[in-house]
């Protein structure tokens, strides 16, 4: 049945809402209708929701004024004529309605399903609601009725089957227009669209399906995704088990300068992620009075105690990759290691206060050989915005930072973001337990050690969000993901960058 370009080692394409509306008019152009192609995809949810839940026998289905709410319209329809009673809602009358959503809403009237105008504390009856009010064509703040229609489907506590997104999510960026439909269950169309998986999407949308409709491969054709939706087969695509005979120097070797005074635990996990991710050698740079609880807890980095840059020596040229932003203060000791690490001529991986001396003292910087890893307020930082500008379209932001800065950007938060030179990636993994001070330090080690076994900065940017994410899915499943912490993703990360092992048989260390 699916026709849509297979899934490779890149991921999921995933497309802007305009893209889709171009899809749209492809297949049309091909010869499926637009009013054919609209009970395709009420057929599709209705097929999704009677195997998802076969026992509902009374339904809630609120219609916007366009195709999504004509998706809805037929949905009714197909689900009254099997036997269910259904409780349609319109935020629009009827006789405002145009082309296929008129005919949607017709077909349903002619079909006997009943109908009611939205009115501010209209009770939802149904065990389950159809969200079928705002789709792709949702432009600007959720206003009117549709409005309060959100707010009561998000307050009724019932499951929820959003048609194509969310109502109030934006398609391209995932940002809550107002408020959105906080959905069990979404099921898209044609394309699935960035904005399902990046900003509020991920919190929004529940489950996912998509469902191309049967649409052409060559719809597809000539049209560059939006971005890739990063997925585990990237992890043996670029990480094929060693070669017998390897040896710790051509595994490469990565520093980490980190942990100023009294931030000493930054760099030690961002060491120790950094090992555990199969970088060849290890080496920190931090305060001396780091150097003794590095040597307890990992001895196998070699930890150095600098004071400054005359302790720093030559110990940059000596690595092939560089890390640094773990714990490095604002301070005297920060800047010089940031120097240093800037002069050294080495690919970087910036992280956490580095990007703060950044945004502070180094604007301009354009380098095509650094990741950059920045939280949402680094990133404003960056960007001299503010965060709720970043989150309002991170896309955007990603793509602006690494046009700004050059090489490839981590915008971090839910739904990840890598953008570089072969575009935009989205990491669909990770969970809540991951707020929890140390885990950037942790991502910026692991970023490292891909580095140093000689990926492309974009590759290993890619690879290491994905699998710092699905650590954290490991060793939340292992003990829940609260009090999840920063240094149990090392071990979970180890079995992930080992694909060959079975990973209910592996056994985390420490
Ligand atoms: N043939 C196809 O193409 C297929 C398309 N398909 C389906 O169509 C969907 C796209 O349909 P679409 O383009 O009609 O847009 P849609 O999402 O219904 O929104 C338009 C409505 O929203 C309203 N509205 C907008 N902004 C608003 C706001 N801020 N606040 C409040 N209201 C707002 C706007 O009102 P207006 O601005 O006109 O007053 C209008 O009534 C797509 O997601 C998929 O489900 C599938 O059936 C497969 C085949
Ligand atoms: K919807």
């Amino acid at each position: 049945m699916t026709q849509a370009p297979p899934e490779d080692h890149r991921g999921r394409a995933l497309y802007r809402a305009e893209q889709v509306r171009e899809l749209d008019r492809r297949v049309i152009a091909s010869g499926v209708a637009g009013f054919a192609l609209m009970q395709r995809a009420a057929a599709s949810a209705w097929r999704y929701l009677r195997a998802t839940w076969p026992e509902v026998r009374h339904l809630s289905v609120l219609c916007g004024g366009g195709n999504n709410g004509g998706d809805g319209h037929v949905l009714a329809a197909l689900a009254a004529a099997e036997g269910l009673s259904v409780q349609r809602i319109l935020v629009k009358p009827v006789e405002s309605l145009e082309g296929d959503a008129r005919r949607a809403a017709e077909m349903a009237d002619a079909a006997g399903v009943g109908r009611q105008p939205w009115k501010d504390g209209t009770t939802l009856s149904g065990e389950l609601v159809v969200d079928a009010l705002l789709g792709t064509g949702l432009a600007g703040e959720v206003r009117g009725a549709s409005r309060s229609a959100i707010a009561a489907i998000n307050a009724s506590g019932r499951p929820v089957l959003a048609i194509d997104i969310p109502s109030g999510l934006h398609a391209d960026t995932g940002a809550e227009l107002g408020e959105a439909v906080r959905a069990t269950h979404t099921i898209t169309f044609i394309g699935d669209k960035l904005g399902l998986h990046t900003g509020r999407g991920p919190a929004r949308v529940g489950k996912l399906v998509v469902d191309d409709l049967a649409a052409p491969r060559e719809a597809f054709e000539g049209m560059t995704p939006a971005a890739w939706r990063l997925g585990r087969a990237l992890i043996a695509a670029l990480l094929p088990p060693r070669e017998r005979n390897a040896h710790k120097g051509a595994m490469g070797h990565a520093l980490v300068l980190g942990g100023a005074t009294g931030m000493g635990g930054a760099g030690l996990l961002a060491a120790e992620a950094c090992a555990r991710l199969g970088a060849g050698k290890v080496s920190l740079a931090t305060d001396p009075a780091h150097v003794a609880a590095s040597l307890i807890r990992r001895p196998e980095v070699m930890a150095h105690g600098v004071r400054g840059l005359a302790d720093l020596g030559e110990l940059p040229q000596k690595a092939d990759v560089l890390v640094v932003g773990p714990g490095l203060g604002r301070g005297s000791w920060g800047q010089a290691m940031l120097q240093a690490a800037l002069a050294a001529e080495r690919p970087l991986v910036v992280d956490a206060d580095a990007l703060n001396l950044l945004a502070e003292r180094l604007a301009g910087q354009w380098r095509d050989d650094w990741i950059l890893t920045p939280h949402p307020g680094e990133a404003a930082r960056l960007l001299g915005i503010g965060t709720a500008d970043v989150e309002a379209d991170r896309p955007a932001a990603a793509q602006a930072l690494q046009q700004r800065f050059g090489g490839v950007v981590v915008l971090k938060g839910a739904g990840s973001l890598v953008a570089g030179p072969a575009g935009l990636a989205v990491c669909p993994c990770g969970n809540p337990g991951m707020a929890s001070g140390g885990m950037g330090d942790a991502l910026s080690g692991m970023l490292g050690a891909l580095v140093a076994q000689g990926l492309s900065l974009e590759m290993a940017a890619r690879l290491g969000v994905l699998v710092h994410a699905l650590a954290a899915d490991m060793a939340a499943r292992q003990g829940g993901e609260r009090g999840l912490l920063a240094g149990d993703l090392a071990s979970c990360a180890r079995i992930l960058v080992n694909p060959t092992m079975d990973e209910d048989d592996a056994v985390a260390t420490r």
